[in-house]
């Protein structure tokens, strides 16, 4: 569980550079988009330095020598404005081009992500809750995008930085030094928020998915928080860990009220009054001072520092990124797929006979559910499995449907290993009908042809077919009904009976119904006997079922115990041996006449 949740929040560099490039990989289709949004932004910083120089020359070449014209001053003042719409325009397209550039990467990143999930074996939804995958392929991806912006940040420093470093050599080499001096405090400031944050991102995080967790859970359960009066206890466990959270923002707070903005402010005053000062000391020492030369510095100590402070603003979004990036990783690198075919498989399933030669069986590789299974079940025939809860029975389907992969014994379709066959020829000739049945957004003949290619009047014949007919035709719409994901506007039985015509439009080879009639109480099952024996006849069927009395007919019956068969007969052979089965049916005989 631990190995695939990934709960690691730290990361030693070299992850980090794995974490980083196994990002970039996705950037690729995309790089040429990055690399004009970073030439747009070297064109920004270049004429957003260049743009005070083009006052200090207006300043210190004509007015304070007064040979300023109107002339002189209309054309200074259009080239400002030219230039200040230039890097306007190569504003928007640095900003455009770059998150055009970084939606479509992460969008390609969920895509993979999604692509990857829904291919996943059982295992992997086994051991990791839904509220998991669901936040990997949403937040994580969300987060990624912010990421990004760090290295938009970073560029956009260094690139402020070169420029107006040039600049400022370039108009004054003592005072540009000056400026510079004060890089490694920044540095250090660097280094303190990135110590810190590493330490508050932390817990936040860590409190963010108590939070998660705790919501989940409570959704999930909320029947049963509401069943047993538990909304109290729960929302003061809720509210105890949300306080948790709030107290690690606060602590980000502080930090970032601190260490962003005041202190970068107060450096910018730092290096702004140490210039005035060696000014001054140079005007008192009669060298003279340009007057543009005082402005273009001032303007520059802004442009300097702020983007520096948003650099390092953006250092607390890297950590959250690393962790992300990890997330999203793992789940790329999880490979145990949904079980496959052998390679070239062409099995075909004509008959629908099924043959399992001593079949085991475990989950999670080390506790084994299924011992020894035998049984031949012939083309056309009825086998049930019975057996008291968790003794086996739907683990055999899932072996039978390859939803799971098997190591020890075989599965024998048509004579053929099941592993021959290609998963679509599984998938469309074995029709399996679960207790719970899952509903798609759409209307009543979506939910029944799942989209397939199937004529109108051949999905009505096939809920018809299946007695669901009856209450498909009093809903409003009817087959055009509207039908929310989950089906929640249906009762189980509805849900079952649409389940049943979906199975059926497909025609399948061979039947399995896992509790499939569970849901739907005695006097409709009544009903759809009919429909059932419909269904049934001509294929071959599996069935569980509790209820004992729907299974009298069937050829085989086997009974489960502790994932063994402990008895095999028809129901006649059973009853007359006297065992398990025997008592099954007399305690349930019972129970009924007694009801
Ligand atoms: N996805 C799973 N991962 C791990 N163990 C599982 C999983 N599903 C079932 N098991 C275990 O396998 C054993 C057999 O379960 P199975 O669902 O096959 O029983 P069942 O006879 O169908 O029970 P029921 O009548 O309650 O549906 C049980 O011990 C159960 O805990």
């Amino acid at each position: 569980m631990e190995k695939i949740a990934n709960r690691k929040t730290s990361f030693s560099l070299k992850e980090q550079w794995q974490i980083f490039t196994g990002l970039m990989v996705f950037t690729k289709p995309y790089l040429g988009q990055f690399a004009l949004a970073f030439i747009a932004m070297a064109g920004v910083s270049g004429i957003a330095a260049y743009l005070p120089v083009v006052i200090q020359q207006y300043m210190d070449n004509y007015l304070a020598t007064q040979s300023v014209t109107m002339t002189i001053t209309i054309k200074m003042s259009v080239f400002y404005f030219i230039l200040t719409v230039l890097k306007a325009l190569l504003q928007y397209l640095q900003h455009y081009s770059f998150r055009m550039a970084s939606e479509k990467t992460v969008a390609d990143i969920r895509n993979r992500l999604y692509h990857h999930v829904i291919h996943l074996g059982m295992r992997y939804f086994d051991q990791v809750p839904n509220g998991t995958v669901v936040s990997r392929v949403t937040n994580d991806t969300e987060t990624i995008k912010q990421f990004w912006d760090v290295f938009l940040n970073l560029f956009n420093g260094i690139f402020n930085l070169v420029a107006i470093g040039v600049a400022m050599f370039a108009l004054d080499w003592q005072l540009a030094l000056s400026f510079i001096a004060f890089l490694p405090i920044l540095l250090l400031l660097v280094y303190t928020y990135q110590k810190y944050s590493t330490i508050i991102y932390g817990r936040m995080r860590e409190a963010l998915s108590r939070l998660n967790a705790r919501l989940s859970e409570s959704i999930s359960g909320i029947e049963i928080i509401q069943l047993f009066g538990q909304e109290d206890r729960m929302m003061a466990e809720f509210d105890a860990v949300n306080q948790e959270y709030v107290v690690a923002r606060k602590a980000m707070f502080k930090m970032d009220a601190l260490l962003l903005m005041p202190a970068i402010n107060l450096i910018e005053a730092l290096a702004l009054a140490l210039v005035l000062y060696l000014l001054g000391k140079q005007f008192l020492q009669g060298i003279a001072v340009d007057i543009g030369v005082i402005y273009a510095f001032t303007s520059y100590s802004k442009s300097f520092f702020h983007p520096l402070g948003q650099m390092i603003d953006s250092l607390s979004i890297f950590q959250d990124g690393m962790v992300s990036g990890s997330r999203v990783q793992k789940l790329l690198a999880y490979n145990e797929m949904a079980p496959q075919s052998l390679e070239g498989a062409q099995g075909q399933i004509e008959e629908g006979a099924i043959e399992v030669n001593n079949l085991s069986f475990s989950y999670d590789g080390e506790n084994e559910v299924l011992h020894d299974i035998n049984f031949q079940l012939p083309a056309g025939q009825t086998l049930a499995l019975v057996g008291q809860t968790g003794s086996g029975k739907s683990s055999i389907i899932n072996v039978l449907m390859r939803f799971y992969d098997f190591d020890q014994g075989q599965v024998k379709i048509d004579g053929q290993d099941i592993k021959a066959i290609p998963m679509a020829e599984i998938r469309d000739k074995m029709g399996l009908v679960l207790q719970d049945s899952f509903m798609f957004y759409g209307d009543i003949a979506d939910n029944i042809a799942l989209h397939g290619d199937y004529d109108p009047a051949y999905v009505q014949a096939a809920a018809e077919f299946v007695k669901a007919d009856d209450f498909i035709n009093h809903l409003d719409g009817q087959y055009h009904a509207k039908v929310i994901e989950g089906g929640a506007a249906f009762s189980t039985g509805q849900k079952q009976l649409l389940s049943f015509a979906r199975t059926i439009v497909r025609e399948p080879k061979i039947l399995i119904l896992d509790e499939a009639t569970a849901n739907i109480d005695t006097a409709t099952e009544q009903k759809i006997q009919a429909g059932l024996a419909n269904m049934r006849r001509g294929r071959t069927t599996i069935i569980i079922a509790h209820r004992l009395s729907t299974i009298k007919d069937a050829d085989q019956i086997l009974v489960l115990r502790h994932g063994q068969i402990i008895e095999r007969g028809t129901h006649d052979e059973l009853i007359a041996k006297g065992g398990t089965y025997y008592d099954m049916y007399q305690l349930q005989t019972f129970q009924e006449s007694e009801v």
